[in-house]
């Protein structure tokens, strides 16, 4: 029942575009909601069913069905009836004026047979509401009307205007003939006069001859030379009036030139205006069509009410039972006799033909509200069995927690909290350097009581948890090592590309291994702050040294990823990290040296001994030399250095006076064996004095580390790294496997694994459906590309990729941003021209939760680079199936190995690779992976779960890093004993 009233509310609602008399029931509304989000929560096996139905949820929703009539009157039934409406492909109803003609037109006739069927109260209205419609038409035409009667008006004034301004100009024109004129005579003077003057001239001789006697040979105040005197001067005089009328003939010229333009001007307008009064015209003319339908509506609608009130007195009638057979027989004729009056013989076929396609429709709609209803019931049964699953399994795992002993696996937050506390504690100067060491050393060994005591004074006050902890101290001897990291980025919570990643990812794996991590970052005001939940600030103030005074940094502390992390806030009038962006300021080099400096008065304050501290890029490569040259001999003396660097293409060269900010010494640093730039002599380079500074530098892959070493890849440092060869090495980076994990991240559509690639294909439809890229060809493989949009990633390659992808039938998905302008540029415009292609989408954002789902959703990842020191993209694309295409360079040749190339062994090939870095290389590659998926399914599937089953960890790369600390802490340790 209540399905057949919603049918035929749409019905109405559709054909007539006039408020609904009925609205959906609430019940059928709330089902299309919860529809909508139990679509949203599908469970991956329920996805799966849910794609193979022919669904009403994917039917295309027209938003422009409603009339402006009802448009202050939506609610979420109008949806629904939208779907219906669209899915029965009828006609729209459209409110502006001309359309609105035809629609009354065609609706006439369903009014006045409708008024036949069983509910004539509703056609009466929809009449009324179609009455209303055509006045507002009018209305709107009378608007139009006199809108335009003022166009002309304008244009007319302009009109007149421009009159004004070509009778001014026709003036002017006649005066500049007359000018030309007089001109023109003058020089007929002028060279009348110059004739005489040469006649003049001429006679002279003579002249003189006859009378040298009288004037002697040559007198200048003769009459004669001064009369020629008087003709030149008079001669230049015409030259330079000709010359002047010259400019104005000229000027004549523009003028001519732009009376034309304005008499084209004049006449474009003149035939706009030609156009404007025939729309008039015809807007009259649709007016008084307008009218007249206004005349036959009013006609129509008194027939009809007439006929309503015949039909309630015979209705009445009927609903009598008293009267007998024979009354209602009689009453019946007259109902018939008034209607055979009434009504003409083609009205009533009309209205039978209308009545069965009516009834046609709401026999359709009841069907397909009851498919909806079996469908949401359905749904809702599996929902509530998910619920169900989801239920038991939280109370079993929770039941499992209790019976395990919890507190040996208590997570790294808990450590690196107490660890916080401690130094927090430290930095307040509540216990002294030595105890905060012991403590410090208990909670990094994990220690049981540490952990008891912990635990056990949570909800005492500060005063009691330090006289407890305080109980706890006694010296111990450590077998790990105290690590520190000062950096310009971290992931998640400062992240701009690989480097915060391997910040994170490396802390995490040398805490792992039972080391002592900590890091210290600037505290950006951009930073991703819900990433540290427990962030506070410390009731310390640590003053740093900067351009010849000193300046307060406020201290925050917080876990991050389990690890511990302060923040360094400068109170410093630059507002250093107060910038909105992390780096690309015009004081980076400034700001940087600050942070590094701070940083290490920051230990330095704390009494903090730390084994190693490890610095990354030239934004912290200050800290080494700030370390042996100032902090060292200040007795901040435990450590060695160990420098990353991630990208030489980055060195942090300034002129050598702006390292005299941080406190170096300018002339003891600009030094060809120091700081000093290899190609500019007055300017430093940070990178190179953390090279030499450094007790352990490294790189981020070994082919780039021998990449660096040449003098086409080193960047000017070549013979720095060359001479430093020792101490310099290239360790492959690893990621994070937990955060990048396809079975457990909580960013993708539908978990998955190497063992069950069926949530890999649920994610390539979820972003197509995402990016409204083509469903039809399911079989299309999905190429991604997530990067940083600049020349060190082959801009021009990964531009010639998307159209190569087109062209090999698949379909690319970009996800990228370019700090350089013109490249942003070109890729906005490229990103426009695929806007709507239905295999191409190019997004231009950082976005990380969209870069999980590209991942996860791609067969295919492409990366050309032009050289990269290590990159992460390959292994992350790996790890979630995505079969890299990349170029032999760097970090990309030590973790991508062709399928073709017999050289490596099987286990091991992985992608697919070229050498140079050129539209045919990139083509070749391509093309090999194309014809590989789409011509061995199997094997290609093969081929994922194998990448996948990759170990990328930091696991390894980790064990590497240990190493080189170990054995460097090792030979301090002996030279110390020496
Ligand atoms: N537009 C983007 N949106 C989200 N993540 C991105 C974007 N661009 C790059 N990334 C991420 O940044 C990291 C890039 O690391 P890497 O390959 O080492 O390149 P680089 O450090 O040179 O930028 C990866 O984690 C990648 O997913």
């Amino acid at each position: 029942m209540a399905s057949g009233a919603c049918s035929l509310v749409f019905a109405r609602g559709v054909s007539w575009g006039i408020p609904r008399a009925v609205r959906v029931p609430i019940a059928c509304r709330s089902l299309a909601v919860f529809c909508k989000m139990r679509h949203r929560h599908l469970s991956s096996q329920q996805k799966r069913q849910q794609s193979k139905r022919a669904s009403w949820e994917q039917l295309p929703v027209n938003t422009n069905t409603q009339s402006h009539s009802d448009s202050n009157e939506e609610d979420s039934s109008a949806d629904f009836s939208n779907v219906v409406q669209k899915t029965d492909g009828e006609s729209e109803v459209n409110s502006q004026p001309d359309v609105a003609v035809s629609s009354i037109e065609e609706s006439n006739i369903v009014i006045e047979n409708e008024a036949r069927v069983e509910h004539p109260s509703i056609h009466l209205e929809d009449l009324i509401a179609l009455i209303r419609n055509a006045e507002k038409n009018i209305l709107l035409l009378n608007q139009a009307r006199v809108h335009a009667l003022e166009e002309i008006d304008k244009i007319l004034s302009d009109k007149a205007a421009l009159q004004a301004e070509i009778n001014f100009l026709e003036m002017k024109l006649a005066e500049t003939d007359a000018r030309i004129k007089l001109a023109a005579q003058e020089k007929i003077n002028v060279e009348l006069l110059g004739d005489q003057f040469e006649k003049l001239k001429f006679e002279m001789p003579a002249r003189d001859s006859i009378e040298e006697g009288k004037y002697g040979a040559f007198d200048c105040k003769s009459p004669l030379v001064l009369e020629l005197n008087a003709l030149g001067a008079e001669n230049i005089l015409l030259k330079d009036d000709i010359q002047t009328l010259r400019l104005k003939l000229s000027d004549i010229n523009e003028i001519e030139k732009r009376v034309s333009s304005l008499e084209n001007e004049y006449s474009l307008l003149d035939s706009s205006l030609m156009e404007l009064q025939s729309q008039l015209t015809n807007a009259q003319v649709d007016f008084s069509k307008l009218d007249s339908l206004q005349h036959e509506c009013r006609a129509l609608s008194d027939k009809v009410e007439n006929l309503q009130a015949l039909f309630n007195r015979a209705s009445k009638g009927l609903n009598v039972p008293s009267l007998d057979l024979q009354q209602y027989d009689e009453l019946q004729k007259k109902v018939n006799k008034l209607e055979a009056a009434m009504t003409e013989k083609f009205l009533y076929e009309k209205f039978h033909h209308y009545e069965g396609i009516l009834q046609q429709k709401i026999e359709s709609f009841e069907e397909r509200l009851q498919v909806i209803y079996e469908e949401t019931h359905s749904e809702i049964l599996l929902f509530q069995e998910s619920v169900k699953q989801f239920g038991d399994k939280i109370i079993e795992e929770s039941e499992k927690k209790l019976e395990e002993p919890s507190l040996e696996n208590l997570p790294w937050e808990f450590w690196s909290r107490l660890l916080v506390l401690i130094d927090s504690w430290l930095l307040e100067k509540k216990i002294s350097p030595s105890d905060a060491k012991s403590l410090r050393e208990l909670t990094w060994k994990k220690d049981a009581r540490i952990r008891d005591t912990y635990l056990a004074c949570m909800s005492k006050s500060d005063h009691e948890k330090l006289a407890t902890f305080l109980k706890l101290t006694s010296s111990r001897a450590s077998k790990g090592m105290h690590i520190i990291h000062i950096a310009a980025e971290m992931a998640p919570v400062a992240k701009v590309g690989g480097l915060g990643d391997v910040v994170s990812g490396l802390g995490k794996a040398l805490q792992r291994k039972e080391h002592l991590v900590e890091v210290i970052l600037p505290k950006y005001d951009c930073m991703q702050y819900d990433h540290v939940p427990d962030l506070k600030a410390l009731d310390v103030v640590i003053e740093s040294y900067f351009d010849g005074r000193l300046f307060k940094n406020k201290i925050w502390a917080g876990t991050v990823e389990g690890l511990p992390v302060y923040f360094i806030e400068p109170h410093h009038p630059a507002k250093f990290f107060w910038r909105g962006k992390y780096y690309g300021e015009h004081d980076d080099f400034k700001r940087f040296s600050f942070f590094s400096r701070a940083a290490l008065e920051l230990l330095y304050q704390s009494g903090k001994r730390p084994d190693i501290i490890h610095c990354h890029d030239w934004q912290t490569a200050f800290v080494a030399p700030l370390y042996w040259d100032i902090y060292a001999t200040k007795g901040l003396n435990s450590a060695r250095i160990c420098f990353t660097c991630h990208n030489f293409e980055h060195q942090g060269t300034a002129p050598a006076s702006e390292l005299a900010s941080c406190g170096l010494d300018v002339h003891q640093m600009n030094r060809p064996d120091r700081m000093q730039d290899n190609s500019a002599h007055d300017k430093v380079n940070t990178v190179k004095g953390a090279i030499v500074f450094s007790n352990i530098v490294t790189t981020v892959s070994p082919t780039y580390a021998q990449e660096v070493c040449t003098a086409e890849g080193g960047r000017g440092l070549h013979q720095t790294l060359k001479s430093c060869s020792k101490k310099f090495v290239g360790i492959l980076n690893g990621i994070d496997i937990d955060a990048w994990n396809p079975s457990t991240d909580k960013y993708i559509s539908v978990q998955y694994s190497a063992d069950d690639l069926r949530g890999k294909a649920e994610n390539k439809d979820a972003i197509r459906e995402q990016l409204k890229l083509s469903w039809s060809e399911g079989s299309r493989p999905l190429v991604g590309c997530i990067t940083r949009l600049v020349p060190q990633k082959g801009v021009h390659l990964i531009r010639h990729a998307i159209y190569r992808t087109v062209e090999l039938g698949g379909q690319f998905v970009l996800l990228g941003s370019s700090p350089v302008p013109h490249i942003q540029r070109e890729f906005e415009d490229i990103a426009k021209h695929f806007q709507n292609h239905s295999h191409v989408r190019l997004l231009l954002r950082y976005d990380d939760a969209l870069s999980h789902l590209i991942y996860a959703a791609s067969d295919m990842f492409i990366i050309p680079s032009m050289f990269e020191p290590c990159g992460l993209t390959q292994m992350i694309a790996m790890r979630y199936g995505s079969v890299p295409i990349a170029r032999k360079t760097g970090g990309l040749n030590d973790s991508v190995f062709d399928v073709d190339d017999n050289m490596i062994p099987v286990q091991y090939q992985n992608g697919f690779t070229f050498v140079t870095p050129d539209e045919q290389g990139l083509n070749s590659a391509m093309e090999r992976a194309f014809q590989y998926y789409i011509k061995n399914p199997k094997s290609w599937q093969q081929l994922v779960q194998k990448d996948m089953r990759m170990d990328f960890s930091w696991d390894s790369s980790a064990s590497q890093y240990e190493e080189l600390y170990e054995k460097s802490v090792a030979r301090a340790r002996a030279a110390a004993r020496v």
